[in-house]
């Protein structure tokens, strides 16, 4: 690793780590659920960077950006892939804002195409078919997107959903989908609130 490597990577690793632990501080002090940043953990954005770096997509979906915090994993995964094309979606504009400031203080900017909409008017209109889709929004709609995320995802895509041990309840039947499909290997991974991964093998 140069020395210009070592000092990028240590500024990436020390940024996120301020910005997961400042919006966590504001997380806490917050009585209303949906007025919280509800990053992954930061071991899920680790492997979501993994993931990414192994899969080296050419076109990746990200269903809930909040402030950042994955997508700055994922962009970082994705540093040696610059023709990707990665939209992260969400339907906050404030959020999505502060998303861009964050991919801009890391230098990833360049890489991602924040868009501001609601992911059932994403979806709903898509043509693309995307290698990696990572879904992180709420969760109560997740059911809804089942059709247009089969349409999207193609043989050797991957899926993964966050909080799918921490709130089982709420994403089993969505799940349950993917798991009963002969098209998908699925598995539910033990790390940080639980992610569930499930890859296309059949058209
Ligand atoms: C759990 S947070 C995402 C956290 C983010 N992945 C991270 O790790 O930093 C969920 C986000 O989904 C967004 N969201 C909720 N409903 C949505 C919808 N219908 N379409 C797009 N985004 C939505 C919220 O505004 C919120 O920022």
């Amino acid at each position: 690793m140069s020395l210009h490597d070592y000092f990028e990577r240590t500024y990436f690793l020390s940024y996120c780590q301020s910005l997961y632990n400042k919006d966590r501080a504001y997380d806490v002090e917050q009585t209303d659920r949906l007025n919280r940043h509800r990053h992954v953990e930061p071991d899920s954005a680790q492997f979501l960077a993994n993931i990414a770096m192994i899969r080296k997509p050419n076109k990746v979906l990200e269903i809930g950006t909040s402030t950042g915090f994955s997508t700055l994993w994922l962009a970082y995964g994705l540093r040696h892939c610059p023709n990707v094309g990665f939209i992260s979606l969400d339907i906050d504009k404030t959020r999505s804002d502060v998303a861009k400031s964050h991919l801009q203080a890391v230098g990833l900017s360049t890489l991602v195409d924040l868009k501001v909409q609601d992911a059932s008017d994403y979806l709903s209109q898509n043509r693309e078919i995307f290698d990696f889709i990572f879904l992180d929004a709420e969760r109560k709609f997740y059911s809804d997107y089942t059709e247009y995320l089969h349409c999207a995802l193609t043989i050797g895509s991957v899926l993964i959903v966050d909080n799918v041990i921490s709130h089982s309840g709420e994403v089993n039947q969505f799940l349950a989908v993917f798991k009963n499909d002969k098209r998908y290997i699925c598995h539910t991974l033990d790390i940080g609130a639980g992610l569930f991964m499930a890859v296309r093998q059949e058209p």
